[in-house]
């Protein structure tokens, strides 16, 4: 299988989320979503809402929780969903629904179902990593972020704001600044030898 997955960073604040089923499933993926984006606009269904959700929506205020089943109108005006029910026929059904409505679909651990997988995710200030290995292996994803998140140091958040100083800073053109900008970091991949970057994005 190749992997031609594309990944892409949502503002998941401005987008809304469907959750139906909120058992030790379901939670793990709000608990994980609400992480990286802790104002994501979620609504969550599922029979018996658990403890566990009923906090998380306490401490997130935006999340709408609805204590009743799955139905089919829930999915009105929703951008993504994703399918956690321990029935995987009413996983297959809500799939295909969202499916038949243009909405971007994820039915937890079936790979087979999704229009995308949820990623492991390193956070540092405003860098953020996502980490998948297209769908082999979610156990080494997970590994990877806790080695990936020893190794990026916190300082890392500072590089950046001060390069985004130093870009607002820069007088030029386009094509000087993204020079300028390559020469300044060119450390960071090559050591201490400056090496004029062939593949930069330099339009001059
Ligand atoms: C990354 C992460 C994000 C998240 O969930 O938010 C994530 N799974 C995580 C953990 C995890 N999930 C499972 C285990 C137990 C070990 C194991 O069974 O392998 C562990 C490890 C653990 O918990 O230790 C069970 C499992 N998961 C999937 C299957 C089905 C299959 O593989 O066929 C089964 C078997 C179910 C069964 O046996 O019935 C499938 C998927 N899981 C994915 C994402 C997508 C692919 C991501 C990629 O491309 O790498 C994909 C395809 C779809 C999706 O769910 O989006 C999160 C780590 C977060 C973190 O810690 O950072
Ligand atoms: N691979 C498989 O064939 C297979 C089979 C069974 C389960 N699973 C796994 O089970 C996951 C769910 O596991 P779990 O441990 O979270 O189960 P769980 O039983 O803890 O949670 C499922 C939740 O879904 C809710 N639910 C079920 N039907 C509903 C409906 N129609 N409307 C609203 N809520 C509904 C239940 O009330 C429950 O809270 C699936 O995503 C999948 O990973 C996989």
């Amino acid at each position: 299988m190749s992997n031609n997955l594309y990944p892409i960073f949502l503002k998941a604040h401005q987008l809304d989320t469907l959750i139906i089923g909120g058992g030790s499933v379901g939670l793990e993926k709000l608990s994980f979503m609400l992480k990286s984006s802790p104002d994501a606009r979620v609504t969550l269904v599922d029979k018996t809402i658990r403890s566990e959700i009923r906090q998380l929506a306490t401490r997130h205020p935006q999340i709408t929780l609805l204590e009743r089943e799955y139905f089919t109108e829930d999915l009105t005006g929703m951008h993504l969903v994703l399918v956690a029910t321990e029935n995987p026929e009413t996983n297959r059904k809500i799939q295909q629904e969202a499916k038949d409505r243009g909405i971007l679909v994820n039915v937890a651990d079936t790979p087979e179902l999704c229009d995308f997988y949820l990623g492991s995710i390193v956070t540092k200030g405003h860098l953020k990593v996502a980490i998948s290995t297209n769908g082999q292996s979610p156990t080494i994803a997970k590994r990877l972020r806790e080695v990936l998140d020893d190794a990026l140091p916190e300082e890392i958040d500072e590089l950046l704001l001060r390069m985004k100083q130093i870009r607002n800073q820069l007088k030029g053109n386009f094509g000087y600044k993204v020079k300028e900008l390559n020469r300044l970091t060119s450390s960071l991949v090559y050591g201490t030898k400056h090496k004029e970057n062939e593949n930069e994005r330099d339009n001059s």
